[in-house]
């Protein structure tokens, strides 16, 4: 029986600080746009406590013995990508796989677009760990693990940091010696993906005010602000690493450089030791001692989790307040992520804050998690917009695979 031509499709795998989230999008080789989304799903938590779940895309569930093991060996495990790759790709008998895009945190000076990973990529890329090591470590591992199940298909790198690249020098700078700036560090930012998602979604929305002064709030296990002028990044609240900035789930944002100096100097931290601390026992969950989890912290009575939600919000204030003085004003304000996209109270309480500059809350929108939140006279508009990270790395790697085919 002369085999059946299969339509081709796309892998998506986003590992982020708190979850993989993976899809498979169908494409055809010369096509300019991704078609349907094939098949959706996450890895929500790491460890005993991993939660695997996918859909097809009409809504039906999807399962599987190589799901479950996937579950137990939890998450980020290359074996586990591994196994999520091979069942991924059982799911798809009529599509040809024809490549994999994968979200990687860091880029480093070097990489400011997608690219095709190769073994001296791949090595460069490496480098940059120290530089994101709650992230990198396993995206990385992603790209090996599928390396060795499938030489040949190709594996798309796009990076967090590359919708950052084009800002001005005084938002990417330290006052920092010349050549410590000349050696690499600088400020880069992240959730890049999240942001040109928005960023491409806001015309639609917003209509002309898409090109004015916007700033975009990311906020879920890792946060940041981007502050955005005719859609592009003018400035950020993450740097050098994705430490930097809002108080996140178990980062602590922004901190006197001199507390590490004490940690090491007074409190004989090693550096391995302040690393833990302040990317893995700090922020929301360092501050509460209950969760890094927004919904627990909202859900309990413990006044340490008010107290982390207080702190939360309130980081948020004056980092809105900071990019909207980098952008001499502000337009509209968006919301996004986990935390953006769900909680109410979060939403509400930065509002509330943002008053002065010009925000007024739609209470009733709020609550129903409408699309746009702000009443309809006030100065700044609010907006809730669901990003979509998977979709921004299938469009690269289609574009990416398209250029090559065309050449
Ligand atoms: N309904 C909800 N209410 C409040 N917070 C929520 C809700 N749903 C998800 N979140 C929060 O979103 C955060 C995770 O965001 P997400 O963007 O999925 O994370 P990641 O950075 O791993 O991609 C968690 O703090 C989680 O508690
Ligand atoms: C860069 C970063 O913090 O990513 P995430 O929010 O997915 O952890
Ligand atoms: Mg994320």
């Amino acid at each position: 029986m002369p085999a059946r031509a299969k339509h081709g499709a796309i892998v998506v795998l986003n590992a982020g600080s708190s979850s993989v989230k993976f899809a498979a999008f169908a494409c055809e080789p010369d096509a300019a746009e991704v078609a349907e989304r094939l098949l959706h799903g996450e890895i929500d938590g790491t460890g005993a406590s991993a939660k695997l779940v996918a859909w097809k895309d009409d809504g039906t569930p999807l399962s599987g013995e190589d799901l479950m093991a996937a579950e137990a060996k939890a998450g980020h495990d290359a074996h586990a990508l591994g196994l999520l790759f091979g069942w991924l790709k059982r799911q798809l008998p009529d599509h040809r796989v024809r490549g994999v895009a994968h979200r990687v945190v860091h880029g480093g000076e070097r990489f400011t677009r997608p690219v095709r990973v190769t073994p001296e990529v791949l090595a460069q890329l490496e480098a940059l760990v120290p530089l994101a090591p709650l992230h990198q470590p396993h995206n990385l591992a992603a790209i090996r693990a599928i390396a060795q199940m499938a030489p040949a298909l190709p594996q798309i790198a796009c990076f967090d940091t590359a919708f950052h690249a084009g800002q001005d020098w005084v938002a990417q700078a330290y006052a920092l010696p010349r050549h410590i700036r000349d050696a690499g560090v600088r400020r880069y930012g992240f959730h890049g993906l999240s942001y040109e998602y928005i960023a491409g979604a806001l015309p639609a929305r917003l209509g002309p005010q898409a090109e004015g002064r916007i700033v975009v709030a990311h906020l879920g296990n890792g946060a940041s602000l981007c502050a955005l002028r005719a859609r592009r990044s003018v400035a950020t609240t993450m740097g050098f690493t994705a430490l930097d900035g809002l108080v996140m789930g178990t980062r602590c944002g922004s901190l006197d450089p001199g507390v590490v100096l004490y940690l090491a100097r007074e409190m004989h931290l090693s550096p391995a030791g302040i690393e833990k601390l302040l990317y893995q026992e700090s922020g929301l969950l360092g501050v509460s001692e209950i969760s890094s989890d927004m919904r627990t912290l909202e859900d309990s009575a413990d006044p340490r989790a008010a107290a982390a939600i207080d702190l939360f919000v309130h980081r948020i204030g004056r980092e809105l307040g900071s990019l909207a003085a980098a952008l001499g004003g502000i337009d509209a304000l968006v919301f996004t992520a986990g935390i953006g996209e769900h909680s109410r109270t979060v939403r509400q309480r930065v509002c509330e804050g943002a008053a002065w500059l010009g925000l007024e809350l739609d209470e009733a929108a709020n609550q129903a998690h409408a699309a746009r939140i702000s009443t309809p006279g006030s100065r700044v508009s609010a907006w809730v917009i669901p990003t979509n990270e998977e979709l921004m790395l299938a469009r690269h790697a289609q574009a990416l695979l398209a250029a090559k085919n065309n050449r």
